[in-house]
């Protein structure tokens, strides 16, 4: 059976998630019109859809697998599941108002409040016990406070530049923090095919995440070195033509990597040497 995943076609997770798939040896398109790619040799179809259609489309078991944003995932109320978050796409989802307007979410109680994601803003009131009005935009959603149509306004915000922009200021706690995920159908059988596909995604996450490191030490600080480099099972260790001397590579997260080699040239390592990881299975 060919495993049927969703993809973004546009729209902010679109270049990432098709970047991490051709990284990960999956034929893509290479034209934005283009809106099914068929991957004979890996026995895998791509859907490109738009994200808020993802979640659906994977829920009711027409496709296997998709990625999608958590925010669109839950707004949707599809019984699919998140099997992998991805690394991209990250934002939080906020309640936003004029300036000085509101302090807390309690203030919206008789507010009327715009959004693209009415599923996640409501629930999330209700919770509350708060009771606001609640309408749908399709987006430009900061400007409908200017046009009258809203007092206040929820929505994604990343770097807060179209909010400010707009004269408007974030208030109250998140109400979600979001990413790219993968997801698949809640209990559903998957394709064969799947198990490859998931594996070969951990494997792009881990070769961006992580850097092969190796060094040279003196036997006697090789507890202290394997300490700092554990590696993910354990680390390599192979002989040295230098009395006494040991060469050791190991994976570290790419994060702390360069403060981890000064740590290592002080205890005594030298000819310490990172290099990238093009890919991996663990
Ligand atoms: N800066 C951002 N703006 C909008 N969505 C973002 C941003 N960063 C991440 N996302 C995520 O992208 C998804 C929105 O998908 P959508 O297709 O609506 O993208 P979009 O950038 O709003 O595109 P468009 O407005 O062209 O439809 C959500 O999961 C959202 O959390
Ligand atoms: O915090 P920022 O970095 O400014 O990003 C957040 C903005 O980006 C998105 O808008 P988009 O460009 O998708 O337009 P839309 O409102 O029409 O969807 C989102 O709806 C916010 O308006
Ligand atoms: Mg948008």
């Amino acid at each position: 059976m060919t495993l049927k995943i969703a993809l973004p076609n546009k729209g902010s997770l679109s270049q990432s998630a098709t970047e991490m798939l051709r990284e990960s040896g999956y034929r893509q398109r290479d034209d934005a019109k283009q809106l099914t790619v068929a991957d004979v040799e890996n026995d895998v179809e791509f859907f490109y859809l738009r994200p808020r259609d993802i979640a659906l489309y994977v829920g009711e078991g027409t496709l296997d697998a998709g990625v999608t944003g958590r925010d669109l995932l839950r707004d949707s109320g599809a019984k699919a599941d998140e099997v992998l978050t991805l690394g991209f796409g990250a934002s939080t989802f906020r309640f936003a108002g004029p300036r000085g307007r509101y302090t807390e979410v309690a203030d919206l109680a008789g507010a009327r409040i715009a959004t693209s994601y009415t599923g996640i803003v409501r629930s999330f009131l209700e919770e509350r016990g708060i009771e606001a009005s609640v309408t749908r935009l399709d987006g430009a959603v900061e400007t409908s406070i200017q046009l009258g149509v809203a007092d206040a306004i929820a929505d994604v915000v990343e770097t807060g530049t179209t909010l400010r922009q707009a004269g408007l200021e974030v208030f109250g706690e998140p109400l979600l923090r979001s990413e790219a995920v993968l997801i698949t159908r809640a209990g559903a059988d998957v394709p064969d095919a799947f198990g490859v596909f998931l594996r070969r995604l951990q494997g792009v996450l881990v070769a961006r995440g992580y850097v092969m490191m190796d060094y040279d030490i003196a036997e006697e600080h090789l507890p202290t070195a394997t300490r700092l480099t554990p590696g993910i099972e354990s680390p390599t260790i192979a002989p040295l033509d230098r009395e006494g001397w040991v060469a050791v590579r190991a994976m570290v997260p790419r994060d702390g990597s360069q403060r981890l080699m000064d740590e290592l040239y002080d205890l005594g390592a030298r000819g310490i040497l990172l290099t990238d990881i093009h890919a991996c299975r663990l």
